[in-house]
């Protein structure tokens, strides 16, 4: 790797720092251009000046020239066709000079794309690609490849590799100067299709979905700056990991939620036992919903008598029966048919008026269709139904689940859903996190959910069908990223396979990709975590890891476990980075107590590691999608015990033992589960 010379006028070097310094004071420029803009000449409306105002803000914040995150990471000078001997810097945002010509451009800009996918078999009109190392916000070396060049030998990038085994001290942060080829084709694809990717741990799925929504905010701004984007991951600590990369990317717009705050109508104060939740959870729920909530419409009997003046209006049964069937045949919303039939019903009334010779208008049609007898009509045969109220009653009264369920549900699974004791009301019943989603399909089929423009969703495996229904109804007129390991599933409703969950979805066409290459985790430790594939997700291939750093893993028994472990700890945080120390949720308090006793601050996770608190105490049950640079692993018999069967135990392990970037210590008292085996 060439070093700078800063005597030399002519050393590459310097002349790239001098641009770096050029794009700053450029940069610098366009922020007080917009600093310096006066809107009030513009617009003299309030509302308008606010959202204005807002605007700015956000522009001047995106224009931030963040003093550790350098502006450009590499550069591509093209041949002849394309782009006619043009240089261009590549960087997280677009930079102009005053003239309006780029200094550095964005990373997501068609130009752009070569500097990820170009290789020697197929350099793209590239002749010379250039990768940049920092130190500190300081540019300290460059690394060329010349594509073009037959003569000049392939080899790995010592700053792509340097990038990889970088601590990861903080929160997670973006990749955008080393996303790989395999990456960077499903973070362009694009906004029409969704995109499913299964990954074993640490192939950089999160990333790549982050980096997904970034490029489609890039290519398509004005269309999802309308319909929403939205990042679901599993919990909030993991919301708080991952929070920054967007951010850092200068997408401050894009909302993040759980599956449970998107269907949080209710609170949830309840919990399910894993066969309950299993058929709660279970698309064939759908189905006795759909039913329960039609059942409300009742056919209507008497004939309807409008009375306007002095005249009446009579209009008979069989008509207004003939309506009811014909919204119940069409596939409209329950709340929308419902809307909807007073119109007809006044329809009815304003034909039978011509007819008389008259020549009643639309305000005659809506006064007839407000009329109380009319409104009596509809009350009758299509009641207002009550979300909460409806799953209410189908938990609370057998006969009523029963009439539902028929033909769908056993009667055993009948008698899992109902309550032992029925609740009162909505409100004081203890709802859920499945009853939550039985809710929102339920106020789904009442009124259609809102979607949005693009959804990611991480940690899909984890779903029950019922929850990507939800999930789905959230993107119909949208598309989605599906991210997920099937051999990390860890709840008893976890999919099998992803043409399941992307029927549930509702987008069976999804393309499903497969990433293989490993960021995470280190060699030994990755192999010796893949012995457990076999027993609980035979067929998945083991991760690949493209990790140079060997790592270490040390698996020990213990004489005194708390000790051991603490100063397991103790002796991982001699390292660089952070500390992850994982144990089954149950061992989580003794730990914490051995932690204290031994006057060791820990964190939680999702809270931010810093130089000086590097040490977290992560649950099994959290430790899906979080990383650590070292980490200590508690006693994994009883990570599999805390599981309510062997396989999920062997998952939530598997999870556990895939979260180290340098160095595992295993340290047990019980004996290692056999499906590991020793070292
Ligand atoms: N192209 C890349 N260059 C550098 N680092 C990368 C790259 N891809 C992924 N990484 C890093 O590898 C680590 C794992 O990535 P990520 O968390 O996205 O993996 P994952 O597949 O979601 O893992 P898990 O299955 O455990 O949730 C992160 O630190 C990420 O920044």
């Amino acid at each position: 790797m060439p070093v700078s010379d800063p005597l030399d006028p002519l050393d590459p070097l310097a002349r790239e720092r001098a641009h770096l310094t050029e794009s700053r004071s450029a940069l610098r420029a366009m922020r007080e251009d917009v600093e310096a803009l006066d809107i009030k000449d513009v617009t003299a409306n309030w509302v308008n000046s606010l959202v204005l105002g807002r605007q700015i803000e956000d522009r001047i914040k995106a224009l931030a020239d963040l003093a550790d995150t350098p502006l450009f990471f590499g550069r591509l000078d093209y041949l002849h066709t394309t782009q006619e001997g043009q240089r261009f810097y590549i960087g997280r945002r677009h930079v102009h000079d005053a003239d309006g010509d780029p200094m550095v451009i964005d990373w997501r800009a068609p130009v752009s794309q070569p500097y990820y996918q170009a290789s020697k078999k197929d350099p793209q009109d590239v002749g010379l690609r250039r990768r940049f190392g920092y130190t500190g916000g300081e540019l300290t070396a460059y690394e060329d490849e010349h594509l073009s060049d037959p003569a000049e030998l392939e080899t790995t990038s010592r700053l792509l590799q340097a990038e990889i085994e970088r601590p990861r001290v903080g929160p997670m942060r973006d990749i955008v100067a080393t996303i790989q080829p395999e990456q960077d084709g499903i973070v362009r694809s694009d906004l029409s299709g969704t995109v499913c990717v299964q990954g074993g741990p640490g192939t950089g799925k999160t990333a790549v979905g982050l980096h997904r929504v970034a490029y489609l905010l890039y290519a398509h701004r004005e269309r999802l700056a309308r319909t929403g984007t939205l990042v679901i991951g599993p919990n909030r600590s993991f919301l708080h990991y991952i929070e920054q990369v967007l951010p850092a990317l200068g997408e401050l717009e894009v909302q993040q939620a759980t599956v449970d705050d998107l269907v949080a109508h209710v609170e949830v104060r309840g919990t399910d036992d894993a066969a309950t939740a299993v058929v709660k959870g279970d698309a064939r729920m759908a189905e006795v919903l759909r039913r329960a909530v039609r059942s409300h419409v009742a056919l209507p009997k008497e004939p309807l008598m409008v009375v306007r003046g002095s005249r009446r209006w009579r209009v008979p049964a069989y008509e207004l029966e003939e309506m009811v069937r014909e919204l119940l045949d069409r596939d409209i919303r329950y709340g929308a048919a419902r809307e909807a039939l007073p119109q007809r019903i006044a329809h009815a009334v304003l034909v039978r008026m011509e007819e008389a010779g008259e020549a009643p208008d639309d305000r005659v049609q809506n006064a007839v269709a407000r009329n109380p007898a009319v409104k009596a009509v509809v009350k009758e045969c299509w009641p207002l139904v009550e979300p909460a109220k409806l799953v209410l009653r189908l938990l609370g009264d057998a006969d009523f689940l029963a009439e539902h369920a028929e033909g769908l549900l056993t009667e055993d699974e009948q008698k899992l859903l109902l309550w032992a004791k029925p609740a009162r009301s909505a409100k004081s019943a203890k709802w859920s996190a499945a009853d939550a989603v039985l809710i929102d399909e339920t106020r789904d089929l009442v009124e259609r959910t809102h979607s949005l423009g693009h959804v990611v969703l991480d940690e899909a495996q984890d779903l029950s069908p019922m929850q990507y229904r939800a999930v789905g109804r959230r993107c119909t007129t949208g598309s989605a990223t599906i991210l997920g390991d099937l051999a990390q599933g860890t709840t008893p409703w976890a999919t099998e396979s992803w043409a399941q969950a992307l029927g549930h979805l509702g987008k069976p066409e999804a393309v499903v990709e497969e990433l293989t290459a490993g960021f995470r985790v280190p060699r030994e430790v990755i192999a010796y975590a893949s012995r457990l594939l076999p027993h609980m997700s035979p067929g998945l291939a083991a991760v690949e890891s493209v990790r140079e750093n060997p790592g270490s893993l040390a698996v020990r028994p213990a004489d005194d476990l708390d000790a051991d472990v603490v100063a397991a700890c103790v002796e991982s945080l001699t390292h660089e980075g952070s500390v992850g120390l994982i144990a089954a949720d149950a061992r989580i308090a003794p730990l914490a107590e051995a932690l204290t006793a031994a006057g060791m601050a820990y964190l939680s996770p999702g809270e931010e590691t810093t130089a000086e608190s590097r040490l977290t105490l992560v649950p099994a049950s959290l430790a899906k999608g979080l990383e650590y640079d070292y980490v200590v692993l508690d006693e994994p018999a009883a990570v599999v015990d805390g599981e309510p069967d062997e396989r999920t135990g062997l998952r939530r392990l598997y999870v556990a033992l895939t979260r180290a970037v340098s160095g595992l210590t295993i340290l047990h008292s019980a004996p290692i589960p056999e499906q590991l085996g020793a070292l």
